[in-house]
């Protein structure tokens, strides 16, 4: 089973760190959410482990080896990192033709590519002529090309459309459960929490959180219930009682944060106080990455004087 490891990993640019002292790893059939805010050391990361850049310090690993000593590398790893980065003089069966000829690749996976990423009916088009997605897809055509164990995909949702949304969704997926490791980097955070089990977060260079995804939107916010009832200040007592404070709205609602709606009805009924309304706020992923990155940013907008 083949992993990524980052291992204290460094990057200096001049006197900056785009990239402080790292540890994580990318373990196999699951995909990893690679997360952070603009600058954070995402690329610069991703650009370390496939050896596109030196490091200052540390080790990044697949499979226990540096890319530049792995045997086969396209075998090994696929990777997306910029999705212009083809020619577009070519078309994109000719541009997936070159690089399956460079890693040895036979040529019928060409054609296995460009139909799993859905641009087989494009393949004889000019890149050029090729929309942001379909670029993206072919960028992931070719990371797919080598039948990689591990993949590297900095932001593959982007450009994609809606049904693109999906499909990269169930890919990402798909590949996991076929035993790969899969680090994706992306800003959307509904996407992520879609497909990603783990997360792995970034604030200028250095690790914020390494944990399931479940368990980092459960560590980052608070449950919240909101309940409409015709006995309010009996319900607000009964919850009192067992340590929940509940808020009354300008709407008459009420707000009991840290609840479960499974603590609130059982007592509710009990107690024989009438509930009209009953709902449960699902924290998401994106009020997590909020409360976790607030003051992470490399550049947040800030109050004009
Ligand atoms: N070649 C370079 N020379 C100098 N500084 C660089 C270079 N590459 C990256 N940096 C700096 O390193 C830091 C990390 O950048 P990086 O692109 O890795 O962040 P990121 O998390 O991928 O951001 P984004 O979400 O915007 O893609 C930034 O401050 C960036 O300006």
């Amino acid at each position: 089973m083949t992993c990524i490891d980052v291992v204290n990993l460094t990057k200096e640019y001049g006197a900056a760190r785009a990239v402080d002292e790292l540890t994580f790893s990318v373990l196999p059939g699951r995909v990893t959410g690679f997360l952070g805010p603009n600058g954070a050391g995402k690329s610069t990361t991703m650009r370390l482990v496939l050896g596109l850049d030196r490091p200052t310090s540390g080790t990044a690993t697949i499979g226990g080896r540096a890319y530049a000593a792995l045997d086969d590398p396209q075998r090994e790893v696929g990777a997306l990192l910029d999705a212009h980065a083809a020619m577009g003089s070519r078309t994109g069966r000719d541009h997936l033709r070159i690089l399956a000829a460079a890693g040895r690749i036979p040529r019928r996976r060409v054609d296995e590519v460009l139909e799993q990423t859905g641009i087989a009916s494009a393949a004889g088009r000019r890149i050029r002529t090729y929309s942001l997605g379909m670029r993206q897809r072919l960028g992931i055509a070719a990371a797919l090309l080598g039948d990689p164990r591990v993949l590297i995909l900095d932001e593959p949702s982007n450009g994609l459309d809606p049904e693109g949304i999906i499909w990269i969704r169930e890919l990402l997926l798909g590949l996991a459960r076929e035993g790969r490791a899969v680090l994706v980097s992306s800003h959307l955070m509904g996407e992520t929490a879609s497909f990603a089990d783990h997360l792995v977060v970034l604030g200028r260079g250095r690790l914020l959180a390494d944990t399931g995804t479940a368990d980092f939107i459960e560590s980052w916010t608070t449950r919240r219930v909101r309940l409409r009832t015709t006995e309010g200040e009996r319900l607000r007592k009964a919850l009192a009682a067992k340590g929940f404070i509940a808020v009354q709205g300008d709407d008459g609602r009420w707000t009991v944060e840290g609840a479960r709606v499974d603590d609130i009805g059982p007592l509710a009924a009990y107690e024989g106080i009438p509930i009209l309304e009953l709902a449960g706020d699902e924290p998401s992923l994106e009020q997590a990455y909020l409360a976790l990155t607030a003051g992470e940013a490399e550049y947040t907008a800030t109050q004009e004087a």
